[in-house]
């Protein structure tokens, strides 16, 4: 058993479907109930580490296998000689084999099964959801909505067995009323839910056992962690005879009136991920004044009319759209044509997605050997979608692999938990970042300093290079308890340079 972040290696996460069937494949190799024996004691460990000696455990099961997972740390912590109460809040004559075997160990081993919902918890105390798990199949009712209720109202600490009761294991979606943990506890595989969309929220911290199963079975999505930072750092070190020409050029083109700082912050971020020149284009004088009034005495000005000559962004990384507006919408036929590679976030993709004129240019870069990457958060996927923030949110992974099929481009879809997808490639869960990046101009960061990092990689595959940007971008975020000001994330991301 072991804490699941942060994450060196990439993880494999499983959907359900994956997960039963490595259940099943080990089940069959293994005398009966071993499975839910080794997942109740795994959870019983867990317990008896997190609730001090003289706190009381409280124990709520429900009517699958999740509650006889919890049946069986039951029968431990009872052994153990902890104080326990333990509610079991199904028909027991209706329990599934697994759990009907479960209750009967409890049972022998003088465990008291209590049939009613009580839960009188105080500060200190703990309290093991055991009520719905995988199988969660529509909205909690009665006795076991009332329960996910009492215990999100309860003072005691939360320990999910498996994942919290009410969430989707493969969306990270409630459906209905869904459990808030303090810690989640999962078992077998690691699912997708748990890292995207309420996921992270609702889990608080993640542990994982494999109950000793080594999986065979493919991946339904990676999550990404250090390695995909450290591999591009290491790749790209700076060897002594490097100059600003070995960096590549970035032309970031932004900042229509009024959103000056959109543009700042994304060349801001671009040279310091390392770009070789920084050209900032504002699509507004006073976007062009704020650039060189900004104190990037760095930064070099584009002045939007070059964007006509095809040669000022053949060769560079174009970053479109920080604060574009409506003004950005007439560059972008010549943007989409010419760009070699090309980031496209913010009004970028909200004029993509009112034209088919520019959806066909987008989709035809990459026959023509371009590359590009999009960054939409949920409301902008849903508009290049056609669809609600809603529906989008409702299954991320799937949403932004259909946009990346759709448009044959990576697109990181931000959020808590970012996706990263591209064409015919299992997709990423990010495994960094936190609620300090819910601030203005944290996307605007993430897009510059995702060209600033492919203008010194033009050849690295974009799923990977978006996979150590979101990275990099959430390790700056991590360990922050309030809101990190989007100009003092770049002083951080530059702060993990080569480390
Ligand atoms: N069988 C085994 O060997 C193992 C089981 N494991 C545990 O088993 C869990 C999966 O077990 P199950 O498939 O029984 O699933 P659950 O324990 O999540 O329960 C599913 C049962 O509840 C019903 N149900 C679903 N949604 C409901 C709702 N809203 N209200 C009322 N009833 C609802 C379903 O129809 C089904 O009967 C995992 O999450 C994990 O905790 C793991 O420990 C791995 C080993
Ligand atoms: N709660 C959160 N947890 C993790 N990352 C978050 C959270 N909220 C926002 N972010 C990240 O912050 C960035 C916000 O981008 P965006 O919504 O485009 O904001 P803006 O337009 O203000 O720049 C994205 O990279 C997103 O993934
Ligand atoms: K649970």
């Amino acid at each position: 058993m072991h804490k699941v972040l942060p994450v060196t290696q990439r993880q494999p996460l499983l959907n359900v479907a994956h997960s039963r069937q490595l259940e099943a494949q080990a089940a069959a190799a293994l005398p009966a109930h071993t499975l839910m024996a080794r997942a109740g004691l795994a959870v019983a460990k867990l317990a008896h580490a997190l609730a001090a000696p003289e706190a009381c455990i409280w124990i709520v099961c429900g009517p699958g296998n999740n509650g006889g997972d919890g049946l069986i740390a039951a029968r431990w912590l009872h052994q153990a000689g902890r104080r326990l109460r333990v509610q079991c809040l199904a028909d027991l004559s209706r329990l599934p084999a697994d759990a009907a075997w479960a209750a009967a160990a409890a049972h022998a081993a003088g465990v008291t099964l209590e049939r009613s919902l009580e839960l009188d918890c105080a500060a200190g105390d703990l309290l093991i959801d055991a009520l719905l798990g995988m199988g969660l199949s529509r909205p909690a009712e009665g006795l076991l909505a009332a329960a996910i209720t009492a215990v999100n109202r309860s003072a005691a600490t939360v320990l999910a067995v498996d994942l919290p009761s009410g969430l989707q294991a493969d969306t990270g979606q409630a459906l209905g009323e869904a459990l808030r943990a303090d810690h989640s506890l999962s078992l077998l595989s690691l699912k997708p839910g748990l890292f995207t969309a309420q996921g992270r929220a609702l889990c608080g911290t993640l542990w994982h056992d494999d109950l000793g199963v080594v999986s065979p079975i493919e991946a339904d999505a990676w999550l990404s962690g250090a390695q995909t930072l450290q591999a591009w750092q290491t790749r790209h070190r700076r060897t002594a005879d490097s100059h600003k020409g070995s960096f590549g050029d970035v032309l970031v083109v932004g900042g229509a009136p009024g959103m000056a700082g959109a543009l700042q912050l994304a060349a801001g971020a671009a040279l310091s991920a390392g770009a070789g020149r920084v050209y900032a284009c504002g699509l507004d004088d006073g976007a062009n004044v704020g650039v060189i009034r900004c104190g990037r005495a760095e930064l070099m000005h584009c002045p939007p009319e070059r964007l006509a000559q095809p040669e000022s962004q053949s060769q560079a990384t174009v970053v479109a759209g920080c604060g574009g507006g409506a003004a950005i919408t007439p560059l972008l036929p010549n943007l989409l044509r010419h760009a070699a590679r090309l980031v496209l976030d913010a009004d970028g993709l909200n004029a993509v997605a009112a034209s088919t004129d520019l959806q066909a240019l987008l989709r035809q870069r990459a026959s023509a050997g371009q590359s590009s990457i999009l960054t939409p958060h949920p409301l902008e996927a849903a508009r290049l979608l056609g669809i609600s923030t809603s529906e989008v949110q409702a299954d991320r992974l799937h949403s932004a692999q259909l946009l990346a099929e759709g448009f044959a481009a990576t697109v990181i879809l931000k959020g808590s938990g970012s996706v990263i997808a591209s064409p015919s490639t299992t997709p990423s869960i990010n495994s960094s970042g936190s609620a300090a990046l819910a601030t203005p101009g944290s996307g605007d960061v993430l897009a510059g300093w995702l060209g600033g990092m492919w203008a010194q990689a033009e050849e690295q595959p974009t799923q990977e290079l978006a996979a150590a940007a979101c990275y990099w971008h959430g390790l700056a975020a991590d360990g922050w308890a309030g809101p990190l000001r989007a100009s003092d994330l770049i002083e951080q991301m530059a702060a993990h340079h080569g480390r």
